[in-house]
């Protein structure tokens, strides 16, 4: 069966409905694709931060993170977001397996910016058995952003990067749910959603600071998973689990990123 990775983002995670739980487990039950989960987690992990007293600040929408920042995170996401999504998935009946990146060194990386934003991580390799693993029992692997560094060190990745890394290695469509229907611009107080972006689009809407923060390692690794035959990624928005099936019916929701733009859609 097709995989496919879905990115949760920590912006939507508190809201989902149970419905878009049912809906993977269903595009899994009938063979439509094989999800592999891949979450975030940033407003608890600020949340938490917050309540400890411990400051934080972002670069391009990556946290720099020390020993102590690192340590929050990894409780936060490996611990509370991750049992909660197997939870959530157990409650409709779904087999979910819940593993951090440094759990059998699924996810491996080193230093980012060798090093200037501190623990954070690029990921190097991805141990895609252990997802194969998990697939063939007939789990659902659920992922949590921490990656194994050299030796005994870990290290914070961005879900949105941990989430490309994955699809690249498994050669897999990345769908990236959001609080947002996509890439958005005002203009002339308008608001507009583009539905369909190319990376010279994308690198321009940074530069011009229409893309900006979380969304900056959104676009970014929704593009760098573009390999192997994947022609494109997705952003969506998950209050609308429906927006799912309408994408995977080929209809016009969220954005949808390609490394060039192809005829029809200019
Ligand atoms: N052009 C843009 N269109 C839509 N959202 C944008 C844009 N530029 C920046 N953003 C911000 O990116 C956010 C999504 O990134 P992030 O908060 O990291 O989400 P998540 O937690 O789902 O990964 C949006 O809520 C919005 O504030
Ligand atoms: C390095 C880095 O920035 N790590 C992120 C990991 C969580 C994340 O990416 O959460 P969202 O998907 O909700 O944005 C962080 O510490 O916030």
């Amino acid at each position: 069966m097709t995989k496919a990775v879905f990115k949760i983002g920590g912006s939507i995670l508190q809201e989902l409905p149970k419905s878009f739980y049912q809906l993977l487990i269903d595009l899994k039950e009938k063979g439509i694709c094989d999800p592999v989960i891949v979450h975030g987690g940033g407003p608890e992990i600020n949340q938490a931060l917050k309540q400890m007293n411990i400051e934080s600040t972002f670069v391009d929408g990556l946290r720099v993170t020390t020993e102590e920042v690192l340590e929050v995170a990894q409780m936060v996401m490996s611990g509370t977001i991750n049992k909660r999504i197997v939870g959530l998935f157990q409650g409709q009946n779904g087999k979910a397996i819940g593993l951090s990146g440094v759990d059998g060194r699924l996810l491996q990386a080193k230093p980012i910016h060798n090093g200037k934003l501190g623990l954070v991580g690029e990921i190097t390799k991805v141990e895609t058995a252990w997802i194969d693993m998990i697939l063939k029992e007939g789990g659902i692997p659920v992922i949590s952003p921490i990656a194994a560094g050299e030796g005994e060190s870990r290290l914070n990745i961005n879900g949105d990067t941990a989430a490309g890394a994955v699809a690249e290695a498994l050669g897999c469509k990345l769908v990236l749910i959001s609080n947002i229907p996509g890439v958005m611009e005002t203009i002339n107080q308008k608001e507009i959603i583009y539905h369909h972006l190319t990376k010279n689009d994308v690198e321009a809407m940074i530069a011009s600071g229409v893309i900006y923060g979380g969304m900056i390692p959104k676009v970014r690794s929704a593009l760098a998973s573009l390999k192997g035959g994947v022609e494109e990624s997705v952003i969506l928005n998950g209050l609308e689990p429906d927006n799912i099936l309408k994408y995977l019916d080929g209809e016009k929701v969220g954005t949808i990123l390609r490394e060039k733009e192809i005829a029809e859609h200019v």
